[in-house]
């Protein structure tokens, strides 16, 4: 079908090639990947639903996909993250995509509704937070006559309700068929593997799930160092403010935590941390920053960022005591971590894209980065390529082995085996110089592991 997609301007297309192309060589897992299986296609027959960040990382991603054999069609897993050229040069390149950075909640739903639009629908799903399989397994629930999200609670709920609704009323059926013929779904990122297990655990996960981001080569280099290049680049892009001799709150210090806090330090600025985890406290703290309750700082310091996937955290009271000119942000998948909605009362001052400032009751005025959603993509332009090269190898892998071994697995979380997990960690050794050291066989049989890995056991902790 000619033009099937929606994309800002197709005709930043050559500006986005000419990134894309800059990407591949950051990117040489996705590449390698290209050269061991471009011939033999294992996707072949593979229809992806991809809900997933449309930046220039996700475009060498999806040309990987669509070079191993696959039909693909794409949605973004946020409103502000697309980059639009991205989109444009993965539109021009024949893959039906609906991405638009700015796009509305409405969009983005009708827009995911879109990116299923298969002839046969799809047989495999891509997810970043969980959205595209929450959009099926709703969907085949109101079918079965339940009465979901029967009082919404937030604005979202109202827009996925109402979409539900107009794809049942266009389609009888179509969600029961689409959830049976799905054959498994790789999740990106922490938050939507969360949802993941929740459904396992209550016996509601009908096709057999890969728990990408727990590859030590995803959560422990995209959620860590990512964000240490990313968080900062959003915050000095939407506000030019100077970091350095600030006081910057980091909430959570998971890997995501982690990597926030690191880069704020990096910038100069003074980082105090919050956790309800007495062992990530205990790591921040030996890391040598303070670990704070919020309410002790909440009125003293310059920018706050919440890193938890939890919701909640800086909540209006919190806002309310907040000095003037605050920097509020998220970096957390969704934007409940920050109660934005309980600010939209209040007088807002769009100052440019994704940033706005808020007037509080008591005249003071509060700076919101990409209205609490993640600004590292919605203020920047996310992590590098090298590092996402990284997760998106683990995407591909954990792709391949839905489709081909597939009969292999039940309806349950896994995680891919160590040895793949050390496939992708050598696949991006050389492009930054690094000289691995070879056991010889005596140290090996010391250590008790192969020469040629896997080099820990299941149970160690990276
Ligand atoms: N923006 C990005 O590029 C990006 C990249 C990776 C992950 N993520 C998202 O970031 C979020 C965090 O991911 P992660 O891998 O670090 O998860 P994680 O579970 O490793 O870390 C979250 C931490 O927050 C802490 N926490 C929970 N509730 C808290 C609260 N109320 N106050 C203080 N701390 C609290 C937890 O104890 C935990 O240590 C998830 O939503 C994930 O999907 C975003
Ligand atoms: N550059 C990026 N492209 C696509 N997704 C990105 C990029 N930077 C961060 N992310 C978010 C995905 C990340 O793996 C997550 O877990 O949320």
């Amino acid at each position: 079908m000619a033009n099937d997609y929606i994309v800002k301007d197709i005709n930043l297309a050559a500006y986005g090639r000419k990134e894309l192309d800059i990407a591949e060589t950051e990117m040489p897992g996705l590449m390698a990947l290209r050269d061991e299986y471009g011939e033999s296609k294992p996707l072949k027959g593979a229809r992806i639903v991809g809900s997933l960040h449309m930046t220039i990382q996700t475009a060498v991603l999806i040309e990987t996909l669509v070079a191993l054999g696959a039909d693909v069609r794409w949605a973004s897993c946020n409103i502000f993250s697309t980059q639009d050229h991205a989109a444009a040069v993965i539109a021009e390149a024949g893959v039906p995509v609906f991405a638009i950075k700015g796009q509305s909640l409405e969009e983005h739903w009708d827009y995911l509704d879109k990116s299923f639009m298969f002839d046969e629908g799809p047989n495999l799903i891509l997810d970043d937070g969980g959205d595209a399989t929450l959009y099926i397994l709703l969907g085949a629930r109101a079918e079965a006559g339940e009465d979901i999200i029967s009082v919404p609670t937030s604005e979202e709920e109202t827009v996925i309700k109402a979409q539900i609704k107009k794809r049942m009323e266009a389609s009888p059926g179509w969600f029961t068929k689409m959830r049976d013929q799905i054959k498994g779904v790789s999740e990106e990122t922490t938050t939507g593997v969360h949802r993941l297990y929740e459904l396992k655990k209550q016996g509601q996960l009908p096709f057999p799930a890969i728990n990408v981001n727990d590859s030590v080569t995803k959560s422990k280099f995209d959620n860590k160092y990512g964000c240490k290049e990313s968080l900062v680049d959003g915050i000095r892009r939407a506000t030019d403010t100077m970091m350095a001799g600030k006081v910057a709150v980091v909430m959570g210090y998971g890997d995501v935590g982690k990597g926030s806090a690191a880069s704020l330090a990096g910038a100069g600025a003074r980082v105090k941390v919050t956790e309800v985890d007495p062992i990530c406290a205990l790591q921040a703290a030996m890391d040598g920053f303070e670990v704070v309750l919020l309410e002790d700082v909440v009125g003293t310091a310059d920018i706050f960022i919440t890193t938890t996937g939890n919701k909640d955290v800086i909540r209006i009271e919190h806002m309310r005591e907040m000095k003037d000119m605050a920097i509020v942000g998220n970096i957390g998948h969704f934007d409940n971590e920050i109660q934005v909605a309980a600010l939209k009362n209040h007088k807002w001052t769009n100052i440019k894209e994704q940033v706005d400032m808020i007037e509080m009751p008591n005249g003071n005025r509060l700076i919101l980065l990409s209205e609490g959603r993640l600004l590292n993509l919605g203020n920047a332009t996310g992590h590098p390529s090298f590092v996402m090269s990284a997760s998106f190898t683990n995407q591909v892998l954990a792709q391949i082995e839905l489709w081909t071994k597939g009969d292999e697995y039940k309806n349950d979380v896994y995680i891919l085996p160590k040895h793949l997990d050390e496939k992708v960690a050598r696949l991006h050794l050389d492009r930054i110089g690094v000289k691995l050291t070879k056991m010889d066989p005596e140290q090996a049989s010391y250590i008790g592991v192969n020469p040629d890995g896997p080099f820990k056991p299941e149970h160690y902790r990276y």
